[in-house]
């Protein structure tokens, strides 16, 4: 029989009616006490961990959760976080940077409905996710509503249907209906042994560009933050006519900021040699995104940048891809 470890953290899936609306409040033991299925064949130790609203977590609460992942690594077979969705492809995407050489797999799932309500979605969650950890595959796997994405790959597109998450620019590696997986895909599994790197430096913005946006705004964030990330428009660049942050781009470079483009556009990723509004930023040295979502680039650069501020070398650890976060080009263009 496989040994699961369910390391709840909160979320809706842990919520009560508090006096100002639902708020995480169910033990371990309650929890474990709502979901009882006897046709599933594992031994599940639940653990609580904290009790958060997903709102509330922090960077330093992702590393609680990879070393309690470590901490009792050799005792399990598999594990599951249960999480709030609102930020949980952030930690699902945190968790693969740091837990990298998994040869079990690490299942984040959560529900849009109270366990504790008749009718929810967190009893299906969270035997899918019981299921798929019991799995012989390695790696940060989002179970939600029927799919399996991998972790540095979901993004939460609906705030109420059960169907919240996506797994954006990369197929879903499988779907779960009445216990049974159907791959679609499998990760390949690793050789090397499990490494966990908590060295996270949570010195990142993220400046979502819109029309009028003031360069002045650069001034405050290079005082603040070691790297920004700037969300730009369709296949990236900057405005460099009238309210100019082509120039800040560079004086930000020339300070030792690391400067990230992205864009606003959930799919395909961005193309900054397209345009000359891209061109003119790439001659920086701009940290590229390729088609990363914004979970995964967010948690990608604290960990970057928590091992080094040589922005070259931040540039080479990002646009390497890690736990299928990037594809390559020859993945794009097929
Ligand atoms: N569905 C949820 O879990 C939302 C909740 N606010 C959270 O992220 O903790």
């Amino acid at each position: 029989m496989k040994r699961l470890l369910l390391l709840a953290t909160g979320g809706t899936i842990a919520s009560i009616e508090g006096e100002e609306g639902l708020v995480p409040g169910l033990s371990a033991k309650e929890l474990s006490n709502y979901f009882k299925d006897a046709t599933l064949s594992v031994d599940v130790t639940y653990q609580i961990l904290m009790n958060r609203d997903s709102t509330n977590m922090q960077p330093e609460h992702w590393i609680q959760m990879a070393e309690a992942i470590s901490e009792n690594y050799d005792q399990y077979d598999g594990f599951v976080i249960t999480h709030g969705t609102d930020t949980l492809g952030y930690t699902s995407a945190a968790l693969s940077y740091m837990l990298q050489g998994l040869q079990k797999p690490v299942v984040v799932t959560g529900s849009q409905v109270p366990i504790s309500f008749k009718k929810t979605d967190a009893i299906k969650n969270l035997s899918d996710s019981l299921v798929f950890a019991s799995e012989n595959i390695g790696g940060v796997f989002v179970v939600f509503d029927g799919r399996v994405i991998m972790g540095t790959r979901a993004v939460k597109m609906r705030t109420k249907s059960y169907d919240a998450f996506e797994s954006i620019n990369l197929p879903y590696v499988a779907s779960i209906k009445e216990k049974n997986i159907n791959y679609y895909w499998k990760p390949e599994t690793t050789k090397q042994e499990l490494k966990l790197d908590t060295s996270l430096c949570s010195d990142v913005f993220v400046l979502k560009l819109h029309p009028g946006t003031k360069p002045e705004i650069f001034d405050i964030l290079k005082k603040l933050y070691k790297g920004v990330i700037i969300e730009s428009y369709g296949n990236g660049g900057v405005p460099f006519e009238e309210r100019n942050l082509l120039t800040k781009v560079k004086e930000l470079n020339d300070e030792g900021v690391a400067v990230l483009i992205s864009t606003q556009c959930l799919e395909e990723g961005e193309d900054l040699l397209l345009y000359e509004v891209g061109r003119k930023v790439a001659q920086y040295n701009v940290v590229l995104s390729g088609d990363m979502n914004k979970e995964a680039i967010v948690a990608k650069f604290m960990w970057a940048l928590g091992k080094t501020t040589d922005v070259k070398q931040v540039k080479q650890l990002i646009e390497t891809s890690i736990a299928y976060d990037l594809s390559t080009t020859w993945e794009t263009e097929v």
